[in-house]
């Protein structure tokens, strides 16, 4: 028995494309539910009043010109070296981190009520948002540097991006001290599903 029943909560760190997902893929086939603090975070965006919210604070230079939310322009305004950016990525946490809060809460609740094996808490700031606490163990993702820029141009994404919102995040060595798995991910999906297997047959 775990602190939540028979559900065991896992919580998934780890860089962009570092296999977080893939990870979270095998334990939703293994009886997982799967919470994607990204996804859940980006679905607050397309709320009306959080989309009022943030044009009344950032201006409508936010707004593409279907009045939705371009989030790389948020991006822009959020991820820079300034204070003023700092300040800018504090406010838009105010207004996301509460809502997806109050979402990932309540899914939790529902799959420890419902004896799911598992609860993937896919939330990259985590450790930083304090969701560790709600956790049973915390498994951080590690790829050697060149297969993740391998992954990361596979998917497009540049360092520079990558560091740029690195900066507001505790640092990798940071986070794997304090997890309770570090998943070395380096070698086929094949040895990185047996390697979950492995671990949750201890
Ligand atoms: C700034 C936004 C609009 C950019 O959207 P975009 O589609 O470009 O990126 P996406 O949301 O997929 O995030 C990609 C990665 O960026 C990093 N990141 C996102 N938000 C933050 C943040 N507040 N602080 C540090 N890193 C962040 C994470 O590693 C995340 O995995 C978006 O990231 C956002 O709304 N962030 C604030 C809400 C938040 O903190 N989300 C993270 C939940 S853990
Ligand atoms: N061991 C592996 N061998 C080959 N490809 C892999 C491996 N692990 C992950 N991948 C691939 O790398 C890409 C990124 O993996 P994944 O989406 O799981 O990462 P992620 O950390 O969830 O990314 P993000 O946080 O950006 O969503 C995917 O296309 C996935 O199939």
């Amino acid at each position: 028995m775990t602190a939540h029943g028979h559900t065991r909560v896992i919580g998934i760190i780890g860089p962009p494309c570092s296999g977080k997902s893939t990870v979270a893929q095998f334990l939703q086939s293994f009886g997982g539910v799967w919470l994607n603090a990204d996804t859940i975070a980006k679905e607050q965006l397309l709320e009306p009043e959080v989309i009022d919210q943030l044009v009344a604070e950032f201006g409508d230079q936010i707004l593409n010109s279907g009045g939705t939310l371009s989030r790389e322009r948020i991006a822009d305004l959020v991820f820079g070296e300034s204070e003023a950016s700092q300040t800018r990525l504090k406010k838009l946490e105010s207004v996301v981190h509460p809502r997806t809060r109050e979402v990932i809460r309540e899914a939790l609740a529902k799959a420890v009520a419902d004896q799911a094996a598992y609860v993937i808490l896919d939330v990259p700031l985590l450790l930083e948002s304090g969701w560790q606490d709600e956790c049973d163990e915390v498994w951080c993702l590690h790829v050697s540097p060149d297969r993740h820029q391998r992954l990361l141009d596979a998917r497009g994404w540049d360092l520079a991006e990558l560091k740029r919102r690195e900066k507001r995040q505790l640092s990798w060595d940071e986070k794997q001290r304090r997890s309770d798995w570090v998943i070395e991910n380096d070698g086929s999906v094949e040895d990185l599903r047996s390697k979950v297997r492995d671990r949750l047959e201890r």
